[in-house]
């Protein structure tokens, strides 16, 4: 099954809030069009464009990204083609008809197509589509302007379902740009890389996905357990280690994490690894302890490499919603994030949180986890995700 198929199945599983409250927005102002004719020619976007008959351009092919194992830094996005809040030209070349709306067998009998239920945009429509946004998750500010980006120089004109998940689709994909990007890998030997978040958020499981998936790419790696109060922590990624053919460094339960990291890193260096990942403890309610834990590793760390940690990775729960905006800012604080990885987006409807977090603070997107296996862990492509996300059917 491609990703998109997978990320589709798992993602959103109890199907799109997005998709549902579209269809509810349309279906509630809206009027089935004239069915277009059966000549080849798409029907405008509404009454009030010009008639552009030239079909709608597919999203962009899927990004190939490599994954976060591959050694060479990805590239750069492509930059955007204008500014994030220079609106869209008003004819954007993609509101044409979605593949939904060609005619059946009987419409192209008959010479037409099927018709389809459109809405005239205005105030109160858009107002329902903020809402159906912030829904999603996706925060008031976000959703103000994402609304405010699908308006600009469409109002008055007609959309049907499919047409609004296509500009919704795109607009999403442009905030989501430029911050999709595996982590970076570094020459240095052994590049650290921290990984913290509250409790249950999915580091442990997402180290263990890392390492496994480094591995495979040729990479060698050193684990250290550093979440030394909780032994379950540890002797789950004992496990993962034996899986990914990884060490894993523990220390005695309620034992110093700065002390085992600093002889992690020791050991990593003596035996000419790439990477040692270094797992924490995330008890957020007592931030004091935490930043002082968190701070002295880093401290340590710093005596072997001052350059250390070379990547701090926030892992974040998709299914904490707009919680997962305030552990950024409180993990920001605490710790130099440097990128975030989302977890159990198979687990929610609403993964709207993540153009939250895209429009509101631009940290990289190394990868996102849809499931406990170690394929679970991908990397972030933002037209796939934009397209689950409203519910479109292919990207
Ligand atoms: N469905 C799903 N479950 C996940 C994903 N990532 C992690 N989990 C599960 O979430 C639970 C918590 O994951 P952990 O990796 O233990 O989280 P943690 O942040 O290390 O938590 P502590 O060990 O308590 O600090 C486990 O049952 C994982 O299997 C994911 O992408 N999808």
């Amino acid at each position: 099954m491609s990703f998109f198929g997978k990320l589709k199945a798992r993602m959103f599983k109890s199907s799109s809030k997005i998709e549902e409250g579209l269809d509810a927005i349309v279906e509630e102002g809206g009027a089935e069009d004239a069915p277009p004719p059966a000549s080849g020619q798409a029907p405008a976007a509404g009454p009030a464009s010009p008639s552009v008959p030239h079909p709608e351009p597919d999203l962009p092919p899927d990004p190939v990204a490599p994954p976060p194992a591959e050694p060479e830094p990805e590239p750069q996005p492509e930059p955007e083609p204008a500014a994030r809040d220079v609106p869209p030209p008003a004819e954007a070349p993609a509101e044409g008809p979605a593949p939904q709306q060609r005619p059946g067998i009987l419409g192209r009998f008959l010479g037409r197509g099927p018709a389809v239920v459109r809405r005239e945009l205005d105030d109160a429509m858009l107002e329902q589509l903020e809402e159906v946004l912030i829904q999603a998750d996706m925060g008031v500010d976000t959703a103000l302007r994402v609304s405010a980006r699908f308006a600009e120089g469409r109002m008055g004109r007609r959309f049907g379902v499919e047409e609004i998940k296509r500009i919704l689709a795109r607009e999403i994909a442009q905030i989501m740009e430029p911050v999709a990007r595996p982590m970076p890998l570094f020459p240095k030997k052994p590049q650290v890389v921290l990984v913290v978040g509250v409790n249950g958020s999915g580091k442990t499981t997402t180290i263990g996905k890392l390492a496994s998936q480094f591995r495979a790419a040729g990479k060698s790696v050193v684990i250290a357990a550093g979440d030394t109060f909780r032994a379950a922590a540890v002797e789950q990624l004992q496990v993962w280690g034996e899986r990914a053919g990884v060490p894993v460094m523990t220390a005695p339960e309620g034992s110093d994490p700065a002390s085992l990291a600093f002889d992690a890193h020791k050991r990593a260096e003596e035996e000419g690894a790439d990477l040692l990942m270094i797992d924490t403890a995330g008890r957020l309610q007592n931030r004091q302890d935490l930043m002082e834990e968190l701070s002295k590793i880093v401290r340590v760390i710093r005596k072997r490499d001052e350059g250390a940690p070379h990547n701090t990775l926030l892992v974040l729960d998709a299914t904490t919603g707009q919680n997962a905006l305030r552990q950024v800012e409180e993990f920001g604080r605490l710790a130099d994030v440097t990128g975030l990885v989302m977890t159990k987006l198979d687990g929610t409807a609403r993964g709207g949180v993540l153009v939250a977090l895209a429009d509101r603070f631009g940290l990289p997107i190394h990868a996102i986890g849809i499931g406990e296996q170690v394929g679970d862990l991908a990397p972030f492509a933002p037209e796939e995700f934009a397209a689950a996300l409203v519910g479109l059917d292919d990207a």
